[in-house]
């Protein structure tokens, strides 16, 4: 019966069982689920030892293919980019019908999809756009130094990961809908409040659902995770239904009662929709597509911000190096500007390292293998769940060098391929914003708001750790949910920086 459920699981046709990937043999039912825990990627690095850098796993109903190396990577999202496009729906996902809205779901085959990714790529993160756009990030970032000016008068500890992402939902919400919506003082947010629920709705899609195992359960919710994850998705829809009905209103006057203002990123987002410029794109797109940038961009950017400036605490000498390299470019005490990042290779190695060392989607997002597909000398089914363990990928000792430790200097151009990685998804060691089709499309705003947080924080102010502790006392542990992230999130004292 269970077979028949999951619709031709691991024993479906004698021809599929000779080729696929191999891998540990499944048990009835749960397949290979016990051999997995809280920490997937690490687990499928060790078996990866054993069954090589293409393998196949049953996750309860779900046959998944796992790939662990940088060249079946490239073959994977190079090669067959069109062949691995596809997406596996988490039971999450479906409420709302958010998986049948939203351009992280929306299979790429579709027109709906394609109008999204272009809608993003041409009014939303085109450099030109994102340009018009510095003097914000410039303002919003001195707000955010003048309130560690004050914290390092009062010496009281800040939450590093709390601090940017308040700055990032900031800056989205300014760019996006011209809005302050975050209130300046924590103290003073209420459960409604946007970050409270987005943090609630973040923590709520990072848990295990058993759908995702057992896709026939998805109807029944028998954990009850989708129902949860529709509680929070809706107060934040009707958050941004607010917001764009206001902005229908405001657009509705005439000309003449117009007080004279910039148009943002909603705007041309309405624009494109009166004008019937994409087809496929109807009103509920443009408010699932808001939702999904605050999404995707406040977890990913704060937990990356985090383990970046851990690593530099637990390292002083390197935090020393990037201040002298700070000091140079945009002189000691200052924001920094985003024209100074080209000329700041050392921040920039420290990004790349904190990447590679704590990748931020350590299994990217599941893709789905649209149709059956030759990989590495395998097949790979239809309908096989494709996940690529840029985890292992970036821990592979083959590739890197001592790869437990932190070395920015790997970066810094030296002989050999390393040197010279970008993170755009060309070099297949380091991916962590994936690489073809379904490449983040957050990338060219990632890469801006990273070093320019990291930079001025660093250059603004000394760090310092709570209660007299020790930079190797730190604790260093990670956990997974949506992203992978400290699981004690860090705490330091800002001090403002004397001259070097
Ligand atoms: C440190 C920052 C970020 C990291 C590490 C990151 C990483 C990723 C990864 C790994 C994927 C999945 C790629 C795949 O499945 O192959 C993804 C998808 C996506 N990201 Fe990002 N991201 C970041 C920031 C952002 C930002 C700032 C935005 C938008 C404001 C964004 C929007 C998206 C969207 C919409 C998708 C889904 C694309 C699709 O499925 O077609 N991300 N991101």
């Amino acid at each position: 019966l269970l077979q028949v459920l999951c619709r031709g699981g691991w024993t479906s046709s004698p021809k599929n069982r000779r080729s696929a990937p191999p891998g540990p043999w499944p048990l009835p039912i749960v397949g290979n689920l016990l051999q997995l825990d809280s920490r997937p990627e690490k687990k499928f690095a060790e078996l990866a030892k054993i069954y090589g850098p293409v393998m196949t796993l049953q996750l309860g109903c779900v046959r998944t293919v796992v790939i662990s190396s940088a060249q079946a990577a490239r073959e994977a999202l190079q090669t067959h980019d069109l062949a691995f496009s596809g997406r596996t729906i988490p039971g999450t996902a479906t409420a709302h019908s958010h998986d049948r809205l939203s351009v992280g779901w929306l299979p790429a085959s579709s027109p709906t999809w394609r109008s999204l990714r272009r809608i993003m790529t041409l009014h939303v993160f085109a450099a030109k756009k994102l340009d018009s756009t510095r003097t914000l990030r410039r303002q919003i970032l001195e707000d955010v130094v003048a309130g560690l000016r004050k914290s390092a008068l009062s010496g009281f500890p800040v939450e590093i990961a709390e601090t940017s992402f308040r700055a990032v939902c900031n800056f989205l919400s300014n760019v996006l809908l011209s809005t302050d919506l975050i209130k300046p003082n924590p103290e003073e947010e209420d459960s409604k409040d946007l970050i409270s629920v987005m943090r609630s709705f973040i923590v709520e899609l990072g848990k295990p659902n058993l759908a995702d195992f057992f896709p026939f359960l998805k109807r029944i919710d028998a954990n009850g995770r989708r129902r949860q994850a529709a509680v929070y998705y809706g107060q934040l829809l009707l958050m941004i239904d607010d917001l764009v009905n206001k902005r229908l209103q405001v657009r509705e006057k005439p000309a003449g009662d117009l007080i004279a203002r910039e148009t943002d990123v909603l705007d041309s987002l309405l624009d494109i929709f009166e004008d019937k410029r994409e087809e496929t794109i109807g009103m509920e797109h443009i408010k699932v597509l808001i939702m999904d940038m605050f999404l995707a961009s406040t977890d990913t950017i704060s937990t990356t911000f985090e383990w970046a400036m851990a690593e530099l605490l637990r390292h002083p000498d390197k935090l020393s190096r990037a201040q002298a390299e700070l000091e140079q470019v945009s002189g000691r005490g200052n924001p920094i500007e985003e024209s100074d990042i080209p000329r700041l290779p050392y921040l920039d190695a420290i990004i790349k390292e904190t990447f590679r060392l704590h990748p931020t989607a350590p299994l990217l997002l599941p893709h789905k293998a649209e149709e059956e597909t030759e990989l590495c000398g395998f097949t790979v089914q239809k309908g096989a769940q494709v996940l690529i363990n840029t985890w292992a990928i970036c821990h592979d000792p083959s590739l890197w060098e001592d790869p437990g430790s932190f070395v920015p200097e790997r970066f810094l151009g030296g002989p050999g391929p390393i040197g010279s990685i970008d993170i755009k998804g060309h070099n297949f060691e380091l991916i962590p914003f994936g690489s073809g089709r379904r490449i983040c499309p957050g990338l060219p705003l990632a890469m801006r708001m990273l070093p320019l947080m990291l930079g001025s924080m660093i250059n603004c102010f000394d760090w310092k750790l709570p209660d007299g502790m020790k930079p190797r006392e730190m604790n260093m542990e990670d956990v997974l949910g949506v992203t992978l992230r400290m699981a004690h999130p860090l705490r330091v004292v800002p001090f403002l920086c004397e001259p070097m």
